[in-house]
């Protein structure tokens, strides 16, 4: 899906603690480990503002250096990702004289993450493993967004909006199963393998199949995630799908797949008399769609990589469309600085095409001249209404979500636009950011 910093391919954070050091050589590496960090910084440096590939960037970069273990890896990994969260608090500081950049290292320091390998660095450059900014860093918050986003998005100006997109992404599960008894197996194996590695699980308090991950854990490198007990998926990717009690049996069209990560979870939703039929214009990622679907177990996925013909009508169609990624800002931060506005709008212009274009293969109802005029539906008319069309983004601005719908909505009298759908902000249930809006077809 998304550019991902959740150290998915680091080792087990059970042995990611970094040892207790005698306090006379703490302070020294710690200063070692600034000027590195400051080097692979001035490497990075020129990139930031225009490598829309940044993470894949610093990957290679990380990996060049042979000196590096899997935990020095770790750290750098997250100081750098910090470094991009608050760029224009830290890029100043990158040109004073003081001590040739540690003013940057500490400021880094002090607004990393909470982890094991970062906690070590920040008692060895702080003094203080639990040093916290002397100012909220989002006190001012527009200087932590690009200029345009404030007309795209004022709500993330708030401050536990602006702190909740800055934090470090959580890492979650989703439960796969077939019926309640796989998916009580499943949760009981993936929680005795990790338990014995040292993790603990937390099952979401909104969603019975999410469990929360230490953030460091390698997740996919377990014998529970080779035999498909669980896909890594954040929680507001699976709440577009599980908001909408969408009943089983049903065919859908996923008509943006991609690796399917909600196609997976829409198999699971519809059970075994459902089918999804899954489409992308990315070859590769359909390979990987396949391979994740027979790690799940799900015999009730098909995948095409053309068109289904005209006429052909589906239940249901979701369009999680290709956008800016606005709401993964945290887990991609070197979005916010090479998104431009002009490209959110090319993004919008795309978008309501593709929901057009895709709105086609919903199945049409059997009339009801009330429901088009908006007027108070019957029950019975309520029965004759057609498919439903799932549009979702993983962005937070207007131009992409709601200025696309009305635009939508303009052109396609003949659905009913749900306006009860809305963004699921960050903040609200610790996610990533997300837009969904449900029509139905008259
Ligand atoms: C947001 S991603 C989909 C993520 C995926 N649904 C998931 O949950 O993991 C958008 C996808 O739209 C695909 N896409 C872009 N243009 C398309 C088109 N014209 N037709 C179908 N898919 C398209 C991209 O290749 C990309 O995989």
């Amino acid at each position: 899906m998304n550019p991902e910093e959740n150290g998915r391919g680091g080792p087990a954070c059970d042995r990611n603690a970094a040892p207790k050091e005698a306090s006379g050589t703490a302070q020294p590496r710690a200063q070692n480990q600034a000027q590195i960090f400051l080097k692979l910084l001035a490497e990075l440096r020129p990139h930031w503002r225009r490598d829309t590939a940044l993470p894949e960037r610093i990957q290679r970069l990380l990996a060049s250096d042979r000196r590096f273990g899997s935990r020095d890896r770790r750290l750098y990994r997250e100081l750098i990702y910090t470094t991009l969260r608050y760029l224009p608090l830290i890029e100043p500081l990158l040109d004073t004289e003081e001590e040739a950049g540690t003013a940057a290292a500490k400021r880094v320091a002090e607004l990393a993450g909470d982890t094991p390998a970062v906690a070590a660095f920040r008692e060895g450059l702080l003094g203080n493993a639990n040093a916290a900014p002397a100012e909220s860093p989002f006190k001012n918050p527009d200087k932590l967004y690009p200029d345009w986003f404030w007309d795209e998005c004022p709500t993330a100006y708030a401050p536990e909006e602006c702190a909740a997109l800055h934090r470090r992404a959580p890492l979650w599960l989703r439960l796969q199963g077939n019926t309640e008894g796989e998916l009580a197996h499943a949760l009981h194996d993936t929680e005795t393998e990790f338990a014995a590695r040292g993790w603990t699980l937390e099952q979401s308090e909104i969603l019975a199949n999410a469990l929360r991950a230490p953030t460091d854990a390698d997740v996919t490198n377990t014998e529970s995630f080779r035999r498909g007990l669980f896909e890594v998926q954040d929680l507001g990717s699976q709440l577009v799908l599980a908001s909408q009690r969408i009943p089983a049996g049903g065919h859908w069209f996923d008509a943006c797949a991609g690796a399917g990560g909600k196609t997976l979870q829409l198999a699971q939703i519809l059970g075994p008399s459902g089918k999804v039929t899954a489409y992308d214009i990315r070859p590769e990622a359909l390979v990987e769609l396949r391979e994740r679907a027979a790690r799940a177990r799900l015999t009730n996925i098909e995948i095409i990589d053309t068109l289904p013909s005209e006429g052909t009508y589906f239940d249901g169609v979701l369009v999680d469309a290709p956008c800016s990624g606005t709401g993964t800002w945290r887990r991609a931060p070197h979005l916010k600085w090479v998104t431009t506005h002009e490209r959110v709008r090319e993004h919008a212009k795309q978008q309501l095409e593709l929901l057009k274009q895709f709105s086609n293969y919903v199945r049409p109802g059997t009339g009801s001249p009330n429901a088009k005029r908006g007027g108070k539906m019957t029950d019975e008319e309520f029965a004759k209404l057609g498919g439903r069309l799932v549009y979702a983004t993983c962005s937070l601005c207007r131009s992409e979500n709601e200025v696309v719908i009305s635009g939508f909505q303009a052109e396609c009298s003949d659905f009913l636009v749900q306006w009860a759908s809305h963004t699921l902000m960050p903040a609200q249930h610790d996610t990533d950011g997300f837009f969904v809006c449900v029509s139905l077809r008259c």
